[in-house]
């Protein structure tokens, strides 16, 4: 029999490129749950505590459960690599609000390879929208391939940009092996109904003991710009130096 989780939140990561939808879908998960859970949101920005400040804004929380991290460069590293600073975050949440059943975290914007670490979060979304493009599926990556949800977001824009929100679901869904794609759309109360089944779902099989935190897999070797024109940067599992061309561009996380 496994063994239950009752008595820990479900930490529920939320990734995907800039500005595919991250923070307005926490915003809608926390409006379609918050009278029925106990939720708790964490965020990662570079710089900055934008998306923080933009969810207490939205109302739809107490401002006290959202707590912002500031990653410095790199957004994916601390998802991912060094996890330090978001594990302390969340389980400052947790104790402070003890008991909280689902917290959210979502990582900073950043480019389709995203991925969180299993050591973070019990689960995690992967957020495209129709916006940046139609094919965008079909391009692959960790979190597209292997993320326990992807949602293509912002479906009432497909009419807009030339994109056939069928054509892409079944893209999406051949790119996971027919692993679970959800076409969302804020304005569509169907599609918001199905985010809301899917959470719930998750955090029953995560109490009972029967979810188990699948691994998408490290990022693919990306590229950094910078003031030396840039460099390529690899995330190997088990390995948390970053190999950089030229002669002092290693550096450890
Ligand atoms: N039309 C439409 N716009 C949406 C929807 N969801 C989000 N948006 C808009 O898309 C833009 C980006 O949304 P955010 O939630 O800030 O995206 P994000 O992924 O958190 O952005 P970063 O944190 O900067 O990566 C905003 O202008 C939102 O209002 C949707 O369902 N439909």
């Amino acid at each position: 029999m496994p063994e239950s989780n009752s008595t820990r939140s479900l930490r529920l990561g939320i990734a995907g490129p800039v500005g595919t939808g991250k923070s307005s879908l926490i915003a809608t998960i926390c409006r379609a749950l918050s009278d029925e859970l106990r939720l708790g949101v964490i965020t990662n920005d570079i710089y900055t505590d934008e998306d923080a400040r933009f969810l207490r804004s939205a109302g739809v929380l107490d401002p006290e459960r959202i707590r912002a991290v500031e990653t410095g460069a790199c957004p994916h590293t601390a998802i991912r690599d060094d996890i330090t600073v978001n594990l302390l975050a969340v389980e400052d949440l947790e104790r402070d609000f003890a008991l909280l059943d689902v917290v959210l975290i979502e990582s900073g914007g950043d480019n389709l390879t995203a991925t969180f670490s299993p050591a973070l979060v019990d689960a995690q979304i992967f957020v495209l929208d129709v916006a940046g493009g139609g094919d965008v599926a079909r391009k692959g990556g960790p979190g597209i391939a292997r993320a326990d949800l992807l949602v293509v977001n912002k479906t009432d824009l497909a009419p807009y940009v030339g994109v056939d929100v069928p054509t892409m679901v079944a893209d999406a869904r051949a790119a996971r092996d027919g692993g679970e794609v959800l076409a969302l759309s804020r304005t569509d109360a169907a599609s918001v109904a199905e985010l809301r089944a899917w959470v719930l779902r998750l955090l029953a099989a995560h109490r009972s003991g029967f979810h188990v935190p699948q691994d998408p897999g490290p990022m693919a070797p990306h590229f950094h710009a910078d003031d030396d024109g840039g460099a390529l940067h690899a995330h190997a599992d088990g390995d948390h130096e970053h190999s950089h061309p030229g002669a002092d561009r290693t550096h450890a996380h």
